[in-house]
């Protein structure tokens, strides 16, 4: 019998090639076969089963989360699964857990930071998994502030050792993942101490844990910090605390490629600058952004698919009711986070490039980009996933009542996704970084010192601060030059505007604090450029099948246009266009909206994402929402029995009052 689809008729209106569209979005042929291949594996495993994770208990979840974790490690072992295909798997099987860390984090931090003796040494147990680590940075009463970081790791000449040491509350670690109950190492951040001298923040690597009892070892105080927001979602992680009570380390245990610290206690800083401290933070802000695509891209295909099945008014001669779909409202709060979820793509791509790059250099001693990678990973992380998040939640209203079931996959997927606004650097404290970084760029134009890669742009500002919007129609915000430089001119305006009012204090350090909320929406305009011209780059190249280039088109024409509309007060203000223009580039949107709309189920099942990766009776691929909602009702714990336990106890009593009211 032939499977039934609710949504075969919307998938027959697409007016593209699906499967080239599929390469696309997986970046390439091979990558859409590999990445095919592992969600399937993972979607047929019933170990990796998540319907019931919501329901499950702290404890149960952590096991379920252990048990996930060594099976995915058998799997992986088994199989040969390559690093590229072991990270594929991670993300499907959908579970956060110290294996993120151990390998997102841990191991990143000794090849970024440690010598070629420490990678001998540590990196192959780390590799079999005979050691498990975790990135112990984050305090008690500083995140943010790195260099406020109280722990202490003192030089003992005599001994040639380090001591580490907690001196205060605030200063236990807190936070850190993985580390609450199964890391047996970890990297940990402390003050350098030499002879009574504090040479700032440094990692060192620590043993936490005995490797046969998994007893944490003497002087160490190690647990879980508790249960996180939502059911599910991120408390399968074992975030941590931990304090040190004068622990000894060897001195080559301290991370040793950006300073030294030799056998007589001297404190050398070799010529790496001293931010590769922060490099495992690039690193992961950069995964961040690739990951932000994927949750956005889940969102977007529940509320997608919800909205072609899901009907509302409209019926005329007894006739089917309007597909909320069709409604404008919903197509304009929509399709943009469908724009978004492409857009996102793209750039996560370029990024990757970026990182490759810087990486290469700095492995050649060149560290002239990492200003750059430093700024465009910290302020992508920021905007990817505020975005995301909020989008997230205008899915789940999208989708209505059901939207708010937990079956509906919108609940757990905001809970697990919300924390990355704050992890790996809060938001707001990432844009102010991007812009210092632009102020900076700002202040040395004229200097002769032109401003290469995103921020090349600054260097045609005097061309940007006078030129006009010369959009007269609808149309021609068609043109991608159009679009670039109306995105170009409100960045550098934006930009120029708040390095003038600077200017005016005689403190810099006073003016930055006091502008700070511009300076945010100015690195905010800058990250969306790039975002628009890493969209338009994209079409520059030889993209086949069918139909493809020009859904992208369409896609990239809504992402830029809909962020004018939104920001059109930046627009206007900063004299880039008319009140007018921002009216024509609104009635393009909408024109745009039209013609998203046969392809949206097509576009959004260009993700390939398995019902299992999804984990949403609303966003299932053959649509049957109705009948799926009903029968998993019945299989709630709470219709296990027909009267609820607890009846005789609290609800009969009640219920039975009025005779002893009425007898009052
Ligand atoms: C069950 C399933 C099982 C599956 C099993 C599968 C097995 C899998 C196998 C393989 C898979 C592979 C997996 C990969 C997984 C990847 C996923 C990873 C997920 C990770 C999850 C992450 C969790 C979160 C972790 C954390 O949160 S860690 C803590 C993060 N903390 C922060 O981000 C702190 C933020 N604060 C800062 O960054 C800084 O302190 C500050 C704000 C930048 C300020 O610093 P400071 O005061 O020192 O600086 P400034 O004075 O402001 O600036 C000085 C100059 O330095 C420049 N700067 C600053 N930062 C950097 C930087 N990072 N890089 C370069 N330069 C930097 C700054 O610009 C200044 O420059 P100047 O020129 O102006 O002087
Ligand atoms: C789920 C989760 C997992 C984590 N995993 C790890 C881990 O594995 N390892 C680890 O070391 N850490 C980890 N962390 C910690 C995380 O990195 C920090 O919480 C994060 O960097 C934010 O720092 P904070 O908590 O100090 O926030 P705060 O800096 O205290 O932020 C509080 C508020 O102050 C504002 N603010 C702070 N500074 C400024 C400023 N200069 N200007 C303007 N506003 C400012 C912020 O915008 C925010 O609104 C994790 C956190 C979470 C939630």
């Amino acid at each position: 019998m032939e499977a039934l689809d609710y949504h075969a008729e919307e998938r027959r209106k697409a007016e593209f090639n699906l499967d080239e569209m599929k390469i696309v979005w997986a970046g390439s042929r091979r990558n859409y076969e590999l990445s095919d291949r592992v969600a399937r594996l993972v979607a047929s495993d019933p170990v990796f089963r998540k319907d019931n994770r919501t329901m499950l208990t702290r404890k149960d979840l952590f096991k379920d989360t252990l048990r996930k974790a060594a099976h995915a490690w058998k799997r992986i072992i088994d199989l040969r699964l390559s690093e590229e295909e072991a990270n594929m798997l991670r993300s499907y099987v959908d579970q956060p857990a110290f294996t993120d860390l151990h390998w997102g984090m841990f191991i990143p931090a000794i090849k970024g930071q440690g010598t070629s003796e420490q990678h001998e040494k540590w990196l192959p147990m780390a590799y079999k998994m005979q050691i498990i680590g975790c990135y112990a940075q984050t305090e008690l009463g500083h995140g943010s502030n790195v260099q406020g970081l109280e722990t202490t790791a003192t030089f003992d000449p005599q001994t040639d050792e380090f001591d580490l040491h907690s001196p205060t509350l605030t200063s236990s670690k807190w936070w850190p993942g993985g580390l609450g109950k199964v890391s047996t190492h970890a990297v940990v951040y402390a003050r350098l101490i030499t002879g009574g001298q504090d040479h700032g923040v440094h990692g060192f690597i620590v043993q936490l844990r005995g490797l046969d009892d998994h007893l944490p070892l003497p002087g160490i105080t190690v647990g879980d910090i508790g249960m996180k927001f939502g059911s599910g979602a991120y408390n399968s992680m074992d975030n941590g605390l931990l304090r040190f009570d004068h622990v000894r380390i060897p001195r080559n245990q301290m991370l040793m490629r950006v300073s030294q610290v030799t056998r007589e206690g001297k404190f050398v800083q070799s010529d790496v600058p001293r931010q590769l401290v922060y490099g495992t933070m690039v690193y992961v802000r950069q995964t961040i952004v690739s990951d932000a695509s994927c949750a956005l891209a889940r969102a977007v295909c529940i509320a997608t698919r919800y909205s072609a099945v899901r009907r509302q008014f409209g019926s005329q001669n007894g006739g089917p009711e309007i597909q909320v779909i069709d409604y404008k409202t919903q197509q304009s709060r929509l399709f943009p986070l469908l724009a978004s979820a492409y857009a996102f793509r793209f750039v996560g791509e370029w990024l990757k490039w970026l990182y490759t790059d810087v990486t290469q250099r700095l492995q050649a001693n060149d560290f002239s980009t990492l200003p750059e990678a430093h700024a465009c990973t910290a302020g992508l992380k920021s905007m990817t996933t505020s975005v995301t998040a909020d989008a997230i939640e205008e899915c789940r209203k999208l989708c209505g009542g059901h939207g708010y079931l937990s079956n509906s996959g919108l609940p757990e997927l905001f809970a697990v996704y919300i924390p990355t606004c704050t992890y790996e650097g809060d938001n707001v404290v990432l844009l102010l970084q991007v812009a210092r970084f632009l102020m900076k760029t700002v202040s040395q134009l004229g200097s002769g010192k032109k401003p290469v890669g995103t921020t090349a742009y600054m260097g045609r500002a005097e061309h940007l601060m006078q030129c006009r919007c010369e959009v007269e129609m609808a149309q021609d915000w068609l043109k991608p030059s159009t679009i670039l430089e109306a995105f170009e001119a409100r960045a550098v305006r934006m930009s120029i505007a708040c390095a003038k009012s600077l200017g005016k204090f005689s403190n810099p350090e006073d003016g930055f604090a006091e502008l700070s909320p511009d300076l945010v929406e100015v690195a905010i305009a800058h990250c969306q450029l790039i975002v628009v011209s890493k969209f338009l780059e994209k079409l520059q190249q030889d993209i086949p099948g069918k139909g493809v280039k020009r859904q992208l088109e369409i896609l990239c024409n809504v992402y830029a246009l809909h962020l004018l509309h939104k920001h059109l007060g930046d627009f206007v203000a900063t004299g880039c266009i008319t009140p007018n223009q921002g009216a024509l580039a609104n009635e393009q949107l909408r024109l745009l909206y039209a013609q998203v709309r046969p392809n949206a189920i097509a576009l959004v099942d260009a993700f390939n994402y398995t019902d299992h990766y999804l984990g949403s009776i609303l966003g299932c691929y053959d649509g049957n929402v109705y009948q799926k909602l009903y029968q998993e009702a019945w299989k709630d714990p709470l219709n296990d029995t027909v009267v609820p336990d607890g009846y005789l106890e609290y609800l009969r009593p009640i219920l039975k009052q009025h005779i002893r009211t009425a007898r009052l």
